[in-house]
């Protein structure tokens, strides 16, 4: 038995249709102990998404970007966000898209993105599966100025960082993205040698 053999849908309802979509689901659920209870969730689906952290092993930095987040402004942060360059896939695969998107943000052109997981990033409520790269980067392929696209509302500064500074960022909340933390600790694991 797998979990689609626990699930019977009854109604799927679109509670609003604009930017992303999200509807409303009555299912009955087949408990482990073999009741069928029904339930209603709410999923909001703004499609899958990429991200991917740049890093230079010689100079020992990485490269983020800080934006304004409605959605975090909104929940009390005020101020930009720093956050490794992301984007949604559309239509396109994710090593295409997070190519594209890193370009788009920071200027620098991506040589080799390596995978390195998939991840819910929010699994109750937002469909979302991010797939989540690293590349390492050199000045040199920095091919533009990046900022992200003006016409929709982009206003993207790169940032370059010290390893070592971002994880103090991550200690004392100045970054305060999931992603973003999840690929610097990728980083600090498997990437960059302990400082001296
Ligand atoms: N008009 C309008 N524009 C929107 C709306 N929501 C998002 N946009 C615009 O849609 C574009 C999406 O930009 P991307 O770079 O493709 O996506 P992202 O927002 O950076 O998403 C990435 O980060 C998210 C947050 O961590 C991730 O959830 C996502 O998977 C991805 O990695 C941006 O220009 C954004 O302003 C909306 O409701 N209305
Ligand atoms: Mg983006």
């Amino acid at each position: 038995m797998t979990v689609a053999d626990r699930v019977r849908v009854h109604d799927v309802r679109v509670l609003s249709d604009d930017w992303y979509v999200l509807r409303k689901t009555v299912f009955d659920f087949r408990r482990a102990d073999g009741v069928w209870q029904r339930q209603s969730r709410e999923t909001y689906d703004r499609g899958n998404g990429a991200v991917i952290l740049l890093y230079d092993l010689d100079r020992r930095t990485v490269v983020l970007t800080r934006q304004f987040r409605y959605p975090a402004f909104v929940n009390g942060w005020d101020d930009l966000l720093i956050e490794a360059p992301a984007g949604l896939l559309d239509a396109a695969s994710p090593e295409e898209r997070i190519r594209a998107e890193a370009e788009e943000e920071t200027g620098f052109r991506v040589r080799a993105p390596v995978k390195v997981y998939e991840a819910f990033t929010s699994p109750g409520s937002v469909t979302e599966r991010l797939h989540f790269f690293v590349a390492p980067y050199e000045p040199a392929d920095r091919v533009s100025d990046g900022g992200g696209v003006a016409a929709e509302g982009e206003d993207i500064e790169m940032m370059e960082v010290g390893f070592d500074e971002a994880m103090a960022m991550v200690a004392d909340g100045r970054i305060a993205d999931a992603k973003t933390i999840m690929l610097l600790q990728h980083a600090a694991l498997a990437i960059f040698p302990h400082a001296g």
